[in-house]
């Protein structure tokens, strides 16, 4: 067990490909890199129905347990272990699992308002944003939420017309200018590398290094998170 020794936040709209960069950046450090992704801290919601679940607008700041992730992000950068929620697309909710995450050297947090928060934001020693067009993000995400959240094409449209673009402009877009780094078009190889160069950087003489090769972009499933 470490103390990490460097916090990332990773920005930006739906389906810009936040964790497309969060997964290439970790999986090519290897296991010094610990991913905590923002969606895990979507409140607890089991006092609501179903039916009231769906009604919820998951793109104001006010659908996150802040204080949760504060309080966890402080004690991985302590250097001690948390119990992550775990959430599910599918149910609109946190399911009873709990994952222990060890403090690593690095910790990557990545979710739409991961620049959001002014306490999250001063524990981050980088802040990126990740910025895609919004025609691209909608076609990656009608696909995503279709096959991998068991969504329907209207609900999908629905949705997003009805809170996500309004919430994206009013809270999400804003946070650009926290950041200290933009990547435009998403995971683009040179923006990657010049992050995890970075990283790489960033890691202390005794960090464990991953010996396999630079990873290839790869823009698959991500249903794993
Ligand atoms: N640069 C890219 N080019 C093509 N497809 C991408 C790119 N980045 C991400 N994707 C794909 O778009 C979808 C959404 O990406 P993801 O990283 O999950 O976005 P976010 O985490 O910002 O919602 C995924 O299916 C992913 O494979
Ligand atoms: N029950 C939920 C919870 C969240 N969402 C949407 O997820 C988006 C954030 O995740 P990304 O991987 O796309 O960054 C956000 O825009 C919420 O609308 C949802 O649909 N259902």
């Amino acid at each position: 067990m470490s103390t990490p020794s460097f916090a990332i936040g990773i920005a930006g709209g739906t389906g810009a490909g936040k964790t497309t960069v969060a997964r290439t950046v970790a999986d090519t450090v290897g296991e010094a890199v610990t991913r905590i992704p923002l969606d895990n801290y979507y409140e607890d919601l089991s006092h609501l129905a179903f039916e009231e679940r769906e009604e919820i607008n998951y793109d104001h700041p006010d659908a996150f347990e802040w204080e949760l992730l504060r309080e966890q992000l402080e004690t991985l950068l302590s250097g001690r272990s948390i119990e992550m929620p775990q959430y599910d697309f599918e149910v609109h909710n946190r399911t009873d699992e709990r994952v222990t995450v060890e403090p690593s050297d690095i910790i990557v947090l990545e979710g739409i308002l991961a620049l959001h928060d002014e306490v999250i934001r001063e524990l981050l020693d980088l802040r990126v944003y990740v910025m895609t067009d919004a025609d691209v993000r909608i076609l990656r995400r009608i696909e995503r939420d279709v096959i991998e959240r068991g969504r329907d094409l209207e609900g999908v449209i629905d949705q997003y017309l009805e809170t996500v673009k309004p919430m994206h402009e009013r809270f999400v877009a804003p946070t650009k200018k926290q950041a200290d780094v933009i990547i435009p078009e998403g995971a683009n190889r040179m923006a990657l590398d010049l992050l995890i160069e970075k990283v790489q950087a960033e890691l202390p003489d005794d960090s464990p290094r991953s010996d396999a090769p630079d990873r290839e972009l790869s823009f698959t499933d991500q249903s794993t998170d």
